[in-house]
C-alpha cells in the first residue's frame, strides 16, 4: 500500500459519508430533537459501526463476496428491505410531533451502532472500496494504520455534523418544517432501497 492508496480511501470515504442514507438522517433527526450530546453519541456509534465493517472488510468479507455472489445478492435484498422499512416507518411518523425526551445513557450510541451495522450503504461502499482502491488487500501495519484513519475521519466527521445540526436555528427550522423534512428524507431512503435491492 501507498500514500496515494490511503488518499483514495480517505476520498472515497468522505463520498460516502456525504452522501444521503440512514446513517445521516438519523443524525440528522438525533440533532434537532435531542440535541448536542445525543447527537454526539449516535455519531460515535455510527463510527464504531462503520469501522467495524472496515475490519470485516480487511478479515476477508469482500473475497467472500467476489467467491460466493448470491450471498452478495441476499444482503443487498435484505438491505433493501431495511431501508424500505426505514422509509415507510419515517413516512407514517412525519406528521406527529416530535419525542423531544433524549435517549438516555446508551439510547443514542445505540441507535447510531444499529443503524450502520444494518445500513447497506456502509457494507457495499465498504467492501467496494476495498476491492477497488487496494491493489493487494492490506494486513498486518499497514492494516490497522486504515482501521485507526477510518475511525479519525468518521469521528471527525459525524463530529461536525453533530455541531451544525444541533444549532438552535438548525433546530429550529426542523420544528418548523417537520413533517415536510420528514417525508423527504423517506422518499430518498425509498429511493436508496429500490436501488439497493436492484
Ligand atoms: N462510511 C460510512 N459511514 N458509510 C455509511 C454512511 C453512508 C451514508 N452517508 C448514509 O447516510 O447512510
Amino acid at each position: 500500500m501507498d500514500w496515494p492508496h490511503l488518499i483514495a480511501f480517505n476520498i472515497a470515504i468522505l463520498g460516502a459519508l456525504a452522501s444521503p442514507g440512514p446513517a445521516f438522517i438519523a443524525m440528522m433527526r438525533t440533532s434537532f430533537a435531542h440535541g448536542r450530546h445525543a447527537a454526539l453519541r449516535c455519531g460515535l456509534g455510527l463510527a464504531c459501526a462503520a469501522v467495524c465493517w472496515t475490519l470485516l472488510a480487511l478479515a476477508g468479507l469482500s473475497a467472500i463476496f467476489a467467491l460466493v455472489p448470491w450471498a452478495y445478492m441476499a444482503l443487498k435484498l435484505l438491505g433493501g428491505a431495511y431501508l424500505l422499512w426505514l422509509a415507510v416507518v419515517l413516512w407514517r411518523g412525519a406528521h406527529r410531533p416530535i419525542d423531544q425526551d433524549a435517549p438516555r445513557g446508551l439510547g443514542g450510541f445505540r441507535l447510531g451502532l444499529v443503524t450502520n451495522f444494518a445500513n447497506p450503504k456502509a457494507v457495499f461502499f465498504i467492501a467496494a472500496i476495498f476491492t477497488t482502491v487496494f491493489p493487494t488487500m492490506p494486513a498486518g501495519a499497514e492494516a490497522a494504520l486504515i482501521v485507526g484513519n477510518h475511525l479519525v475521519l468518521e469521528t471527525v466527521w459525524y463530529g461536525a455534523v453533530a455541531m451544525i445540526l444541533s444549532t438552535a436555528p438548525a433546530r429550529a427550522f426542523y420544528f418548523r418544517l417537520k413533517a415536510r423534512i420528514d417525508r423527504i428524507a423517506a422518499a430518498v431512503l425509498g429511493v436508496l432501497a429500490l436501488r439497493v435491492a436492484s
